[in-house]
């Protein structure tokens, strides 16, 4: 288990990051007082000690220096100007994880002191509800005690799998993109019950049910999603019609362009 006592900081509060903290106060792995955050936008700061009584500051050195473990949240974009300003307080003891999508681990190596022990993770916003999908790989220097570090923070907040580096983009575009692939997927299907007459609330719920029943039930039994699939559709019956409709549409090869196309500007953003 992480030790209940360690600290863990959080560079960069946005989005990623507060649910991250959300997660992993709620997995209790932590203590509160013992998660900090820094950020430069006050305000996301001054929630997140309301809502989860964490350690705040707007001095990301702060954070560095009162951390064992740093969880860097800022946008790729960012990353470089943070690492350059944070690398004198980064000491042989501290871990730093990086959920920043693209950055090739080589880059925190180079970046900060000499045998830095970095791990890179690629989760994804359902960490809120504890349910993220996260890839992680580790960096030249980490340990396989590190690793277990890792793994056991992001199990704690969903499902977490060892990735070789050169599958990080990838999980990037599949699992640390995904739902915003799959929110409209859930909106455009309650759409449909909407012009057929359900009223609005109603169809969200059957919907986004529908989404959530229908991937438990594949984690759930293993099986193959054709399969679970063809169990639906009864000979001349209603989902097959659906089924037809999708694949008029070329539905299946839309989400692959997704996937390929997130993981193309992962790759991409991680040549800058
Ligand atoms: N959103 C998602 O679903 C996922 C995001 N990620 C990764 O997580 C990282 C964060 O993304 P996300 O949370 O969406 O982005 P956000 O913009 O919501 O969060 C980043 C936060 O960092 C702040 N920030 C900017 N500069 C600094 C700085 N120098 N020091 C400290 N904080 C700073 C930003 O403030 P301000 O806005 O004022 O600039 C912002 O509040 C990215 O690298 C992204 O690739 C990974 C998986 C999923
Ligand atoms: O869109 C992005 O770049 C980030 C990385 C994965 C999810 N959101």
């Amino acid at each position: 288990m992480v030790d209940y006592n360690r600290k863990i900081g959080f560079i960069g509060a946005g989005k990623m990051g507060s649910a991250l903290m959300q997660g992993i106060i709620k997995a209790e792995i932590v203590k509160p007082e013992n998660l900090g955050a820094s950020d430069v936008y006050e305000p996301f700061l001054n929630d997140l000690k309301a809502k989860l009584g964490i350690n705040i500051s707007t001095d990301n050195s702060v954070i560095v220096k009162a951390s064992d473990i740093l969880i860097l949240a800022v946008k790729p974009q960012t990353l470089g100007s943070v690492l350059e300003n944070l690398k004198a307080y980064i000491t042989s003891d501290k871990l730093i994880i990086s959920i920043a999508a693209g950055v090739p681990l080589a880059t925190y190596e180079n970046a900060l002191p000499a045998g830095t022990r970095v791990i890179r993770v690629m989760p994804n916003i359902a960490a809120t509800v504890s349910e993220a999908a996260s890839g992680i790989a580790p960096g030249k220097y980490a340990t396989s005690e590190d690793m277990k570090t890792a793994l056991e923070i992001f199990s704690a907040v969903g499902t977490a799998v060892q990735e070789p580096e050169s599958l990080m983009d990838v999980v990037t575009g599949l699992s640390g993109s995904g739902p915003a692939f799959i929110f409209p997927v859930i909106e455009a299907m309650a759409d449909g019950a909407v012009l057929e007459g359900m009223d609005r609330k109603s169809a969200l719920t059957l919907s986004a049910q529908t989404v959530l029943g229908a991937a438990k039930m594949m984690l759930e039994t293993g099986m193959h999603p054709g399969e679970l699939k063809d169990m639906v559709t009864s000979p001349a019956g209603t989902t097959i019609q659906g089924v037809h409709a999708l694949e008029e549409a070329g539905v299946r090869a839309a989400f692959m362009n997704a996937v390929i196309r997130a993981t193309e500007r992962s790759k991409e953003l991680g040549k800058k």
